[in-house]
């Protein structure tokens, strides 16, 4: 099939000016009200002020059990020198109207939540009385208002109690079931529809080709119009066909706004825009902005309806949202702005930029010596996990190509905010350590995880910036692991070993029944046997170039990330071998040839051993418990084992 020439964008908008383009056609207001029962009103935005039309407690109220006295009456009054009382006739339980007067001399006996009878100015209570003979002993002296609280005291009649614009929490809804109220004037919900494009984009719960993709924008779209005080309004996985692109945006355009994800940069497959572009009053406002990630974003409104196309990549789809619609469906919604939470750290790294976008970078914060030290999350405009696991996000300016390490940033938090932790760990992923956050999680423990590599582990424990990392870097010239990086403000901790080896289609003869030597010769001489090679600097590739022995076979120059990725193109086809631990080439049902086994061990910061998490961490590590875990997830524990 030939391919068509790309659309370009015609203009690319700093972020401020698409930002105005968009509002100067919408009116960023209320979009009416509605009355809700009060069961329902629970995270609804209330449209009017609430005055009080009763008073709270609507008359003068006994605070204990006991008795309603003039505290005059009882002044002077002493263990040894009591006073006594007549009793009247009626007892106040709560809810009776007092009929008797307490006169001078009298009592009425009262309970918690009784009505003060006219006459009685405070209450005794009865731990400070005894009966004798038929009249009241009181024992301790009461001052006037002493135990009652007066009409009007928590809400007044005529007092405004909430104000428009208040999100209703379960605490607002007992103040206006307090007040009697019933039925609730909210703002009405905006409606949002959203769906997704992309002929490889599948629903969760439908089975995954290879090649395809799960739905993921819609979800977290609609998640947020909810967390906003919309209504979202699901229509699901459009595949790319014009026609049935244009009957989605039509009936999405029955609903206050329009949200769908995917196809706004694709030159052959430029559906979506082509469809938004038909829209009218005014259309198109900007396609194409100076933000990183988000720059395909496509804004436009039609008859003060906003509908947006937002970049399929889920970092992207996300910040852009956030960045354009959110405030949009909050003013809507009757909700004030958002109030930017920003704290200041430092990097710990260089960060490169792209010159001429603005670039949001999404970061984890960890307390160390100088403040909180922000480290880059980013996997990138395509990664869904990275705005679940991130604290905040930095703003790198268009003109800024390079922030050094040590510079100082600002960051604005996500969500709820800079979550306290007890445990940090920064280092290399494992499963195994995945299993032993775990339990510790289990026991009650706050942790945080931050995948870095080994070096950029080691690097954060040298700083001080975590509790402990796990590393598995081999020196090169023993090929002995992990010892040869340390110094003395650190500890070594021995983890495991995670046996590496060579990973081939089962049923492949090359390698099927082979020693590493003989598969190894093969890989290197045998020309239609393509490899799958890893990053410069990992440990795996440092044993690759060795078994290699100067050999560069088709595919050497394919230089991935992780055990997984490597698993990942054997099974799939794109290379025969590559060099992996064997828990993964178990994962992906793989034939696995034993090379040799890297150790990868915990470096700890001495002067944080003695935390208690870290105490925690170190006994599990011990205990049978996890030996036989990481046992039986395929990890040597034992030396040589
Ligand atoms: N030649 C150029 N190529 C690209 C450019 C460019 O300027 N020139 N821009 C890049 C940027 S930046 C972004 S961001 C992406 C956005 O592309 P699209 O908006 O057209 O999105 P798709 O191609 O449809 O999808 C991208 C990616 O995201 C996955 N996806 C799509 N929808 C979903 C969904 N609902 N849930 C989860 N994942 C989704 C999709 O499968 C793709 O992997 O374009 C660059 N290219
Ligand atoms: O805007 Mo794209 O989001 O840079 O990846």
């Amino acid at each position: 099939m030939p391919v068509k020439a790309q659309s370009q964008f015609l203009q690319v908008l700093t972020r401020d000016e698409a930002e105005r383009r968009f509002r100067e056609h919408l009116t960023l207001a209320p979009l009416g009200a509605e009355t809700v029962a009060l069961h329902a009103a629970l995270g609804r935005v209330l449209a009017e002020d609430v005055v009080a039309t009763v008073d709270v407690p609507g008359f003068d109220r006994s605070n204990v059990d006991g008795f309603a006295v003039r505290a005059g009456d009882t002044w002077g009054a002493m263990e040894e020198e009591p006073r006594r009382l007549s009793p009247t006739a009626e007892t106040l339980a709560p809810g009776i109207v007092p009929q008797a007067e307490v006169t001078a001399g009298t009592a009425t006996p009262i309970a918690t939540g009784g009505m003060l009878p006219r006459g009685a100015d405070a209450v005794v209570m009865v731990e400070h009385t005894d009966m004798e003979g038929g009249r009241l002993v009181v024992r301790r002296a009461a001052t006037a208002g002493e135990n009652v609280s007066y009409a009007g005291t928590d809400i007044a009649r005529g007092e405004t109690v909430l104000r428009a614009g208040q999100p209703l929490s379960s605490r607002e809804i007992g103040v206006l079931a307090a007040l009697g109220l019933d039925q609730v004037p909210v703002h009405r919900r905006p409606r949002v529809a959203i769906f997704s494009t992309g002929n490889e984009i599948v629903a969760p719960g439908a089975p995954l080709p290879v090649g395809a993709v799960y739905d993921s924008n819609a979800a977290i779209l609609a998640a947020a119009v909810e967390e906003l005080g919309g209504e979202p309004v699901r229509l699901g996985v459009v595949p790319d066909n014009e026609a049935r692109l244009s009957a989605a945006l039509r009936q999405g355009l029955a609903c206050d706004a329009v949200v769908f994800s995917g196809g706004t940069s694709k030159g052959e497959g430029d559906l979506s825009y082509r469809i938004v572009a038909a829209l009218q009053d005014p259309g198109v406002v900007a396609h194409g902005v100076a933000l990183k990630p988000g720059k395909p974003v496509c804004l436009a409104v039609t008859q003060g309806k906003p509908v947006v196309i937002l970049p399929g990549f889920p970092t992207s789809a996300v910040f852009t949202f956030h960045e354009f619609m959110a405030p949009v469906i909050r003013a809507f919604a009757g909700r004030p702005p958002e109030q930017r939470q920003l704290v200041d750290a430092t990097l710990p790294m260089r960060v490169n930029s792209e010159r001429g976008r603005t670039e949001y970078l999404l970061v984890g914060l960890v307390p160390g010596e100088r403040g909180l030290a922000a480290y880059p999350m980013g996997k990138g405009s395509g990664s869904v996990t990275t705005f679940s696991s991130a604290d905040g996000f930095i703003t790198i300016g268009q003109h800024t190509e390079i922030l050094d390490a040590g510079a100082p940033v600002q960051v604005q938090l996500l969500g709820q905010g800079l979550q306290a932790a007890d445990l940090i760990l920064v280092g290399s992923h494992c499963v195994g350590l995945d299993w032993l956050a775990g339990q510790l999680v289990r026991q009650g423990l706050r942790i945080k995880s931050m995948s870095v590599g080994s070096t950029g582990g080691l690097m954060a424990a040298k700083r001080g910036e975590c509790d402990l990392g796990g590393i598995h870097l081999m020196d090169p010239a023993t090929g002995v692991y992990n010892t040869h990086l340390l110094t003395p403000a650190l500890e070594l901790v021995p983890g495991y070993g995670r046996m590496q080896g060579v990973v081939y289609r089962r049923g492949d003869a090359r390698f099927e029944g082979r020693d590493a030597a003989a598969a190894m010769a093969t890989a290197r001489s045998e020309a239609g046997c393509a490899m799958v090679n890893r990053n410069a600097g990992s440990g795996t590739r440092i044993l690759i170039d060795r078994l290699l022995e100067g050999a560069q076979p088709a595919g050497y120059g394919v230089q991935t990330k992780s055990h997984n990725a490597v698993a990942v193109a054997v099974a799939q086809g794109r290379a025969d071998w590559g060099l992996a631990i064997d828990t993964v080439a178990r994962q992906y049902g793989l034939g696995f040839i034993p090379v040799q086994e890297e150790r990868y061990d915990f470096v700890l910061p001495r002067d944080r051993l003695a935390r208690a998490p870290v105490q925690a961490f170190l006994a599990l590590l011990r205990s049978d418990a996890a030996r036989a875990a990481l046992r039986e997830l395929g990890f040597r524990v034992d030396p040589g084992g």
